[in-house]
């Protein structure tokens, strides 16, 4: 025999009943199944609700049952041919009546008890197996809806009633065995031995389906849903899950009691019992493989199987100095927690003895409290025991495996990874068996970090990372389109999904979690972006609190740089080429730094000197290897090398520098280039880079423009200015060109001094041959003491800045 169990969703239109009875004939012989039906989809909430509308004396619930009764009848004409409808549609109807007067009698006298409940909410179970039968009869499949009363018998726990096994077991064998017909039985329903109808519990069609497969010895229980099989995690919360083909009776029951939702708890142990395999299969996909639960499942490699959560917890914890080596404590904490029927999700006991610590159903909270103060009132009267303290609004994850046990790493793996994307983790659990690793988390956490943990166990070999950008000019447009070419090649090559999740500029924003489309940002940033500003953008990112989240700052903007504080406060890691938060105070440079290593996420700023350059970088590697730098000097500004290699007596300063800033390498204000503000940033970043504290006023600057030209007035004045100063500027570079000579904005750091300063270099000094926009650093260090460790090459332009900022991205996914 083996018994199959359809529910809601699988039976919900008469097309899908059509699916169902596909499934059926699909089996080698019909005459060996059992089929256990849900209601149609959606009817038990249906009559609940219903059921309510009748106890508040609302005739509105005249109009739900109509809408039951027509769905049900529709069934019938669709299901059924005409021939046959209209004595099928008369026992309907006789069905529906006998609601119909429940629900009067409940409406007048404005009452509903669980029992009451419990018989309106039979019918939707009642109803499916009667027309299921008949639908499986028109189709050639001799069938009969089982007599709900002849099968399962409980106590009177109305709502919630605790299954008779030995005479349940008794009269389902009597009843089911030798039929000739296939027996389509109401799940979920039960009755009491005086024939009062009881319910299982939401879910209890599935145990239902169990209680009869173990009764019948069953060679497999068969659970047909609207999903693949057990996930390895939530499919609604975690878009990357997977089936999962095999698991233990305990990896299945750990999963389902926490959290996952497809079979119901329950369900599992009368299969347990029998050793009768599990099938969860999809009803609209029934070739795929589903899940297999078994006593002794193939294992695979993988130490966790699946991912599960519980969410509405409450951590209620007793603590003080009276517990400390004192017996029955646990005992009496406990016993009043049972007295008061509050279920205990999990247990954390300090090794001090000196505190207790349960999750609970939130819900349950107060009554527990009550209890427990209760029960040590005299403790906390003597002020041994304090008051008990209760923390809501918590989430319980739970990672299972069989595999875990003797894994090492597993706890460090999963602890590490909530780590890094800033979840707290308030309290731990684990038992000796290692199957289950649980730890409890603030519920507004509990998405990222199923996520968070589902990459790190399932999909280590693909990191997701959701993109937050902030300017889309110059670098930040670049880095779009490079994005773009290249997202691609990045998953197929190093398995590195970039999700752009959110944009901005200085007027608007626009957002999607699932991720902006690479080619069409451009597009849906023009026509869907809304008015905002960098707070509500930030505001908003915390907000959607998604794991590997970067902050990409493409801006010169100091409000978007006042904003990292608040990012890595929040685990978020930020990528720029914007200098001013690293070139601001040493305080905040010091502070954001260290935030970001506390908080285990990435401050990355490569491109804040030279570019695309590996300036930083270098330098950091020399110092981590133990080298120690001695000097630094160079040309760091690619406006002014452009600038002193352009200019000439045909081409004036202020076209050049007009021509910097429409070639990209100017900075959006071209002045702070132009008074060595630009440079003087950059050697004080590689200055604070080697240890040095230095201020951006104890960098030695000599402009060579007049004042005039450097003042904050409006641009008009400034290009106004700068040409009447450039034929001045033009008879000293003359001079100097004369002379074989050229001019060169140097910056240099050496014991603790930096300046800038323009040289005149000759044609045998390497800074003359450095030609355009380029750079050219010079590290002299006690390793590299004779020659100077030299990194040249283009050092501005949208296109170098924006790949040195697209590398420090995958740098934060490697
Ligand atoms: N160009 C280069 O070679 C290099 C540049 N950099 C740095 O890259 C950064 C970007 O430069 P670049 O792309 O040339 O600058 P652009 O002026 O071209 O672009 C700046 C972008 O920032 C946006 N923005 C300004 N203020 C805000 C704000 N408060 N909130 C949100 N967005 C804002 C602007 O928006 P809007 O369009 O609405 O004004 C614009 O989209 C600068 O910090 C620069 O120093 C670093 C290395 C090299
Ligand atoms: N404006 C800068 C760009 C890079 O920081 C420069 O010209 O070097």
């Amino acid at each position: 025999m083996i018994v199959l169990k359809f529910g809601g969703s699988s039976v919900s239109t008469p097309e899908n009943i059509l699916k169902v009875l596909a499934v059926v004939k699909s089996h080698a012989s019909v005459n060996e199944l059992a089929v256990v039906v849900s209601a149609f989809g959606g009817v038990t909430d249906s009559l609940i609700n219903t059921s309510r509308l009748a106890e508040k004396g609302d005739l509105a619930y005249k109009e739900e049952l109509k809408k039951l009764e027509e769905r049900h009848l529709t069934a019938v004409k669709e299901l059924i041919h005409a021939t046959r409808q209209s004595a099928i549609i008369a026992n309907v109807k006789f069905l529906l009546n006998e609601l119909e007067d429940i629900l009067q009698g409940v409406y007048l006298v404005k009452e509903l008890s669980l029992k009451t409940l419990d018989f309106v909410s039979s019918f939707g179970e009642r109803l499916s197996s009667y027309l299921i039968a008949e639908a499986f009869k028109e189709n050639g499949v001799p069938a009969f809806a089982a007599d709900y009363r002849q099968l399962i018998i409980t106590d009177r726990t109305y709502g919630n009633a605790k299954v008779k096994f030995e005479v349940t077991n008794a009269r389902v064998k009597q009843y089911l065995t030798n039929t000739n017909e296939l027996p389509v039985i109401p799940g979920f329903v039960g009755t009491t031995e005086h024939g009062e109808t009881t319910t299982l519990g939401r879910g209890g069609s599935d145990y239902t389906a169990a209680i009869v497969a173990a009764a019948l010895d069953s060679a497999s229980l068969e659970i047909w849903t609207d999903v693949n099989g057990m996930m390895t995690a939530d499919p609604r919360r975690v878009k990357n899950a997977i089936p999962i083909e095999e698991l233990s009776y305990e990896e299945a029951l750990e999963l389902s009691y926490f959290g996952a939702k497809i079979i119901y708890p329950p369900t599992i142990q009368p299969a347990l019992s029998k050793k009768i395999p599990i099938r969860l299969k999809n009803t609209f996909e029934p070739a795929a493989p589903g899940t297999l639960i078994t006593q002794n499942p193939r294992q695979s490699e993988a130490p966790v199987k699946g991912i599960a959560s519980i969410e509405n917890i409450a951590l209620l914890t007793i603590s003080g100095s009276g517990m400390v080596g004192a017996s029955g404590i646990a005992m009496r904490f406990f016993g009043a927690l049972a007295n008061q029927k509050v279920n205990v999700i999990l247990i954390t006991q300090a090794s001090s003895e000196h505190s207790i610590t349960v999750g609970i159903n939130q819900r349950d909270a107060t009554r527990a409290q009550l209890a427990i103060e209760q029960e040590f009132q005299l403790e906390i009267q003597a002020g041994i025991v304090d008051k008990v303290n209760i923390q809501n609004d918590l989430a319980i994850l739970a990672l299972v495996g069989l595999n875990m046990k003797n894994t090492p790493g597993i706890a460090g793996k999963l602890f590490s990874s909530l780590g890094r994307n800033g979840i707290n983790i308030i309290a731990i659990a684990q038992g000796t068996s290692e199957l289950n690793i649980s730890c409890v988390i603030q519920k507004k956490d509990e998405e990222k970090a199923l996520n968070t943990i589902h990459e790190a166990f399932f999909l280590s070999d693909i990191k997701t990372l959701h993109l937050f950008v902030v300017g889309t000019g110059t670098v930040g447009a670049t880095l779009l389109k490079q994005i773009k070419n290249q997202a691609f090649n990045l998953y197929k090559t190093l398995a590195i999904d970039i999700k752009l999740i959110g944009l901005t500029n200085s007027k608007q924003a626009v957002f999607n979690e699932k991720g902006i489309p690479w080619a069409q940002w451009e597009e849906i940033f023009e026509q869907k972006g809304q008015e905002s500003n960098i707070e509500i953008f930030v505001e908003r990112m915390a907000e959607l609190n998604l794991p590997n989240a970067i902050f990409v700052d493409c801006t010169a903007n100091p409000d978007v740089a006042a904003t990292y504080k608040f990012l890595l406060e929040r685990s978020i890691s930020i990528v720029t080429p914007n200098k001013i938060a690293a070139s601001s105070n040493y305080h905040t440079y010091k502070e954001l730094k260290t935030l970001a290593a506390k908080r285990g996420v990435k401050y990355l700023y490569e491109t804040n000197v030279g570019a695309g350059l590996p300036i930083i970088s270098t330098l950091t590697d020399l110092i981590r290897s133990g080298d120690t730098v001695h000097k630094i000097e160079g040309i760091f500004s690619g406006t002014m090398n452009y600038l002193f290699n352009t200019v000439s007596a045909d081409k004036k300063l202020s076209t050049v520098v007009q021509e910097a800033m429409d070639l990209g390498y100017a900075e959006p204000d071209p002045r702070i280039d132009l008074s060595g503000k630009d440079v003087a940033r950059k050697i004080m970043i590689l200055a604070r880079e080697t240890g040095d504290n230095l201020e951006l006023e104890d960098v030695h600057i000599k402009p060579f423009l007049p004042a005039n030209c450097l003042q904050d007035s409006p641009m008009d004045q400034f290009w106004q200015n700068l040409r009447s100063y450039e034929d001045t500027f033009e008879g000293q570079r003359a001079e100097v060109e004369s002379q074989g000579k050229g001019y060169r904005l140097v910056a240099s750091w050496e014991d603790g001094k930096a300046r800038i300063e323009l040289r005149e270099v000759d044609k045998s000094h390497p800074f003359y041959s450095v030609s355009g926009s380029d750079n050219i650093i010079l590290f002299t260090t006690e390793r590299y003491k004779t020659q100077p460790l030299i990194v040249k090459g283009s050092g501005a332009g949208a296109e170098v800045t924006a790949a040195g900022v697209f590398a420090d991205i995958i740098r934060i996914a490697n």
